[in-house]
């Protein structure tokens, strides 16, 4: 099964929804479903209903980080987090990185050095010139942004909407 709550860098769709639903006959079974993290518990209150419709004989979750924030307090998890904060797994790190990259880059025109620096400032990240190099090569790729040269100095900036 798989869930989606979050787009991009940590930004959150309007509800989490089913993307890819169970296909196999989980009637009568003992259920554990298992994530990352609860944040808002959206995605594990739908998980279990959307399990408990197709009639298992019970249902059990974990996570391994839970926030206590979240509204769902899952039956199992291995460390709780009090203060709340985005955590980047390594199962996530380029699409996590890609839409942080996307919010620096807002309406500005940046170039490598000045990303990496806003990482920092921003999120306390510290991100390899090699790794952000091929975030925004493949972020060019997908037409979201754009590389310019200006004074022969290679900057990045969003693509205009009507520029694709
Ligand atoms: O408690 P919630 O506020 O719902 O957030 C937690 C969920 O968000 C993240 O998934 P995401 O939606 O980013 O999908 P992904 O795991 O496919 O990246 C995370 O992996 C959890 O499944």
């Amino acid at each position: 099964m798989k869930v989606e709550h979050y787009g991009w860098g940590a930004g959150m769709k309007a509800e989490a929804g089913i993307k890819f639903p169970i296909s196999t006959d989980i009637s009568g079974k003992k259920v554990l479903i298992v994530d990352d993290i609860t944040d808002t518990g959206e995605t594990l209150r739908l998980s279990v209903d959307y399990v408990q419709s197709l009639k298992p004989a019970e249902i059990r979750t974990a996570v391994l980080q839970h926030k206590t924030c979240s509204s769902f307090v899952p039956d199992f998890y291995g460390q709780k987090i009090i203060r709340w904060r985005w955590i980047i797994y390594p199962w996530a790190r380029y699409e996590d990185l890609a839409g942080f990259t996307e919010k620096i880059l807002g309406n500005e025109t940046f170039d490598v050095s000045r990303i990496r620096s806003e990482f920092k400032d921003r999120y306390s990240l510290e991100v390899g010139e090699k790794e952000l190099l091929e975030i925004l090569q493949d972020l060019a790729e997908r037409k979201e942004i754009e590389r310019v040269e200006i004074d022969k100095l290679v900057e990045w900036r969003k693509r205009k909407k009507d520029n694709s």
